[in-house]
């Protein structure tokens, strides 16, 4: 399975015991309108998470840095092209029914260009940072995002039941630096 990472940096922050299951790499991006307190969401109308608002992402490519793929991916899925982003958050997810862990890697993007336009996977459109759709979100949204919007990085890991809903355990941390997941990339 070559999108399943050998050089996940998950281990720099996980117990060996977790570190050791096989980790997909993923992104995801927010567009961010500071002056205007805004921040561009996307509806998910096919595959997982469907039906849910997110930001934009998808797996990373074995070419590319996980920074690359989130870029890729805004631009894919919402039309905007990012000219700088900030890598502000690493998200672990294990689902009670998947021995794969999910290693998401989160970026806002603070300038681009383009105007956001729907896609076959995503409708976009702008929300107060202040006044987040939660209910329509992933359950872990609503506990980093408070962290994300006030500009702090942070690592969270959350288990989740097969249900996609229900999270069993948690643990969120505010971190000083993501440096050591800048290098985060898939094999082929
Ligand atoms: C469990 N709690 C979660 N909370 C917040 N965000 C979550 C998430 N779980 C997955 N995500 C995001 O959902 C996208 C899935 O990506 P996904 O559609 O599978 O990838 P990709 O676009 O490559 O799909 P195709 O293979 O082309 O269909 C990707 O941004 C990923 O970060």
């Amino acid at each position: 399975m070559a999108d399943i990472d050998a050089r996940s940096v998950a281990r720099f922050v996980e117990d060996t015991a977790h570190a050791a299951m096989p980790h997909r790499l993923y992104t995801l991006i927010f567009p961010m309108d500071r002056p205007n307190g805004k921040v561009l969401l996307g509806m998910k109308k096919r595959g997982f998470g469907q039906g849910k608002l997110n930001g934009f992402g998808g797996k990373v490519e074995p070419s590319e840095s996980v920074e690359q793929g989130a870029i890729r991916e805004l631009a894919e899925e919402s039309g905007l092209r990012a000219t700088r982003v900030e890598n502000c958050g690493l998200l672990l997810f294990y689902f009670e029914d998947n021995p794969v862990a999910m290693e998401v890697h989160v970026f806002m993007a603070h300038e681009y260009s383009g105007k956001p336009a729907e896609t076959e996977e995503m409708r976009p459109e702008w929300f107060d940072i202040d006044n987040m759709p939660f209910s329509q979100m992933w359950a872990d949204d609503k506990c980093w995002w408070p962290l994300a919007r006030n500009g702090r990085s942070f690592v969270g890991r959350f288990w989740f039941k097969a249900d996609q809903v229900t999270i069993t355990r948690q643990a969120l941390t505010p971190v000083d630096s993501l440096d050591f997941a800048r290098n985060a990339r898939n094999i082929s």
